[in-house]
């Protein structure tokens, strides 16, 4: 299980190992800064001939006369060292880079006698075999923009978990030199220069992915876990994301601490296995009822409903209202119909006990009868998923609704809806932040689910899933699980269909949540491009069994 961590966590795990002697902190920034060289290399294995024989010269002189060679020209290290730790990461990569040959410039952001320790130390080591160019950002631009006939390996060990506030005013002409440089949305530019982050692109917040005025990597190696800032997106306006991080890579610096509470996990495949049936009657694997809006708005509940019968539901029975039977009728053939007109038909409905899952909100509308079914619902005690309307009906009363939910609830809202029942937080969470750590989605979720006392599971292509307890993990749809193709109406419908699924199937709502949103990821990569949300339960077969395979 991976976790992600915040910088106090970082820096607690990396305080016990090196108090309990398994490693020293100069090892550690060792380890770190030869993790940066490996990674680079593994990213673009074709800068290994950079410096060696017959390979392009890192150490030459650029000759105006003689144009770039091949596709990497001359390449030439910038290394920008901070004021911190971060900085001695950077001495130890000039040192590492220039042994195999670079020409390698270092500038120092800072007085060297403030250094700390383990930092100080690789700047001697550095100092003893290179030049530390005192910090001028105009130089840093001219520098890199003088020289037409390199190319540039750009390694940012200026700030890293440490960062307190937004970037100092004297780095910004440097920054203006570099912005223009093409930064891909896959984190590759084969052709350019290579901005590489070390831990993090400086100027991002480690805890809340928000932005300082970052500059953008290609590259961002990390070490021993990755941050939680790694994996908060552009969502939810807040600012920064995990687009300037480009490539992310952990590198393991010799640590089995783990963080000891207030831990938050990512999604991964092994928290998912085992979803398929093993036998059992229909009637074991739970039956869902999903509730669907009058005529004409019936689409999305019926997409709902496919997720859950899809996902392994035993049973899924559609409740229509009278005015939208034949519309329901003339489209379902596995799901079940049933007419239910209002609250009334809600509670008498439950009242049988085989239906054991609920999921009200798609399509269900924002007329005057949504809050009196949904609170009819909820008082029958199902577990249940609430979503769009279900929770955009209780705007100007959300307490109304987190009084009635219950611990077998989730709710599931994208940014729009969270910033409806929880306007306190959303405004929090857009704020742009003055000082680090910076609050984050991740505190919102937490605090939502503490709110509402539910599981909340806040959308995006970082989906946050928290529980009234604190406890909480990500759903990541980014770097190699981008799919971006899941920006289509209905996604969210057939998200909810999923959880729901997992619910009757006796998921408990963290489960199921996160199994769901994981499983809805897979379903859009399986597809790819082109993907309409009446294909995302389609997938589910073969993602389940690709699992069954691999797990
Ligand atoms: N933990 C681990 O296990 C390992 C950690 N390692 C490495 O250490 C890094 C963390 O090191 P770190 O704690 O020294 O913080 P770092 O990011 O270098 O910056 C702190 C300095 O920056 C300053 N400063 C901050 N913001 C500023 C601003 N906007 N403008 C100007 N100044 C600003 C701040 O000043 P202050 O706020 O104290 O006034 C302080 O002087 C981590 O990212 C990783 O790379 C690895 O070696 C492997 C093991
Ligand atoms: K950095």
């Amino acid at each position: 299980m991976m976790e992600l961590l915040t910088a106090a966590q970082m820096r607690a795990i990396e305080h016990e190992a090196i108090e309990s002697g398994e490693v020293t902190g100069l090892d550690l920034m060792e380890r770190a800064g030869a993790g940066v060289v490996a990674a680079i290399f593994e990213e673009w294995p074709e800068l290994e001939r950079v410096g060696q024989e017959g390979g392009p010269e890192g150490g030459a002189a650029p000759d105006p006369a003689d144009p770039p060679r091949g596709i990497l020209g001359k390449m030439k290290v910038l290394v920008l060292c901070g004021p911190g730790n971060n900085g001695g990461d950077g001495f130890v990569v000039a040192r590492l880079l220039q042994a195999r040959g670079w020409q390698v410039d270092v500038f120092l952001y800072g007085n060297p006698i403030d250094l700390p320790p383990d930092a100080a130390e690789n700047y001697r080591r550095w100092a003893a075999v290179g030049e530390v160019r005192t910090w001028n950002d105009r130089e840093i631009r001219d520098l890199y923009e003088g020289d037409a006939t390199s190319r540039f390996l750009v390694v940012d060990a200026l700030f890293g978990t440490g960062l307190t506030r937004p970037m100092p005013d004297d780095t910004a002409e440097m920054w203006r030199g570099f912005m223009p440089s093409p930064i891909v949305s896959d984190g590759r530019d084969p052709g350019g220069d290579r901005f590489v982050a070390i831990d993090f692109p400086s100027g991002m917040c480690s805890d809340s992915g928000k932005d300082f005025g970052a500059l953008p990597a290609h590259l961002t190696v990390t070490f021993h876990a990755a941050k939680i800032g790694h994996y908060m997106s552009l969502d939810c306006g807040s600012y920064g994301g995990s687009d300037n991080c480009g490539r992310l890579r952990v590198v393991d610096i010799g640590m089995t601490k783990t963080a000891a509470k207030g831990r938050v996990t990512l999604v991964e495949a092994g928290g998912v296995l085992g979803q398929t049936k093993r036998g059992g009657h229909k009637y074991n694997h739970g039956h869902a009822l999903v509730l669907s809006g009058g005529h004409g708005k019936t689409g999305a509940a019926r997409l709902a409903a496919r997720g859950a019968l899809r996902i392994g539901a035993g049973l899924v029975t559609l409740g229509s209202p009278r005015s939208a039977m034949f519309e329901n009728a003339a489209q379902l053939t596995a799901i079940m119909l049933h007419q239910i007109d209002g609250a009334h038909g809600v509670s008498e409905l439950l009242e049988d006990k085989r239906l054991n899952a609920v999921c009200l909100g798609p399509g269900l509308g924002r007329g005057m009868d949504t809050q009196a079914v949904v609170i009819a619902a909820l008082k029958a005690q199902r577990a249940t998923v609430l979503d769009a309307d279900a929770l955009t009906r209780f705007e100007r009363n959300p307490q109304v609704l987190f009084d009635l939910l219950h611990e077998q609830c989730v709710l599931t809202p994208h940014g729009g809806e969270f910033a409806k029942l929880f306007p306190d937080l959303a405004a929090k969470l857009a704020q742009r932040p003055q000082t680090g750590p910076a609050y984050s989605k991740v505190d919102a979720t937490r605090e939502a689910a503490a709110r509402a006392g539910c599981v909340v599971l806040f959308k995006g292509a970082d989906t946050v899933i928290a529980d009234p307890t604190g406890r909480c993990s990500v759903n990541s749809a980014q770097y190699d699980r981008a799919a971006p193709w899941l920006a289509t109406a209905g996604a969210g419908d057939v998200l909810a269909g999923f959880i729901t699924g997992l619910l009757a199937r006796g998921m408990s709502p963290k489960a199921a949540a996160e199994a769901g949103a994981w499983l809805h990821v897979e379903c859009a990569r399986e597809f790819g491009p082109g993907l309409i949300s009446e294909d995302l339960p389609e997938q589910l077969p073969a993602v389940l069994r690709r699992l069954e395979r691999d797990g």
